[in-house]
């Protein structure tokens, strides 16, 4: 399988998720730049973490309107996993792909520190060799991270289990203590904790690497069922 991870400009965990990537699964990755209309011939998009164009209006509004997002929606309709981490988080949210959005944490402060995450489903190809309930260490850093959504989108996100992760302590305000959503067909993940910063020893947690496992066995099964 090849993965995809998409650059925008101001984009900074891109070289980050890449390694993790090639570190953890052995795939091949390509560094794709926002202007790119086309993904079909990868298998898995990830949006990175970072402050496309300065997060300025608002984190990932402008960034939406990169040719690269009608890709990925396009790839995304079709059922490939799109993961977006953080700032790709808010880029989903900003395009409609993921409901909410993404607000200033209450505490108007930038955190970075270690988060844990309590998976709530295993029922997706990012979270499939995770145990639901299980509490896993992954490390956060952003200043725009409260996900809000309307009660009947809480209501429905609950009701469908896709909320993927909520936060053992909640660090930003965000409702419901919500870390990470899934896509009602379940193959886009938007979460504000970054699991590439969490695939080696020397990095203080190890959890992230079963959400790239878990991307990959996904799709290698589909793969050799086609
Ligand atoms: N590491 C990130 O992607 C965080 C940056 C993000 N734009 C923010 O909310 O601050």
């Amino acid at each position: 399988m090849r993965w995809a991870v998409v650059v925008f400009p101001g984009s900074n965990c891109d070289r980050d998720a890449e390694q993790a990537i090639r570190l953890v699964t052995g795939d091949p990755v390509d560094l794709v730049w926002h202007d790119a209309d086309d993904l079909s011939g990868y298998d898995a998009i990830v949006l990175p973490g970072g402050f496309s164009y300065g997060d300025y209006l608002r984190a990932g509004a402008i960034a939406r309107f990169s040719p690269v997002v009608r890709a990925v929606a396009r790839e995304a309709e079709r059922g490939k996993p799109v993961i977006g981490i953080c700032n790709g988080f808010q880029i989903l949210t900003e395009s409609g792909l993921l409901p909410g959005a993404l607000l200033p944490n209450r505490h108007l402060q930038f955190r970075c520190e270690m988060a844990e995450l309590r998976v709530e489903t295993n029922d997706s190809p990012f979270t499939r060799l995770y145990t639901p309930g299980e509490v896993i260490r992954i490390p956060i850093a952003h200043g725009e991270g409260r996900y809000h959504a309307e009660p009947e989108v809480l209501e429905e996100l609950r009701r469908e289990r896709r909320v993927a992760f909520r936060y053992v302590e909640n660090p930003n305000g965000s409702v419901d203590d919500i870390a990470g959503i899934l896509n009602p067909k379940r193959n886009v993940l938007g979460l504000m904790p970054h699991p590439e910063r969490a695939v080696i020893d020397w990095m203080g947690s190890e959890d992230g690497i079963r959400m790239f496992q878990s991307i990959h066995a996904h799709v290698e099964e589909g793969l050799s069922h086609a």
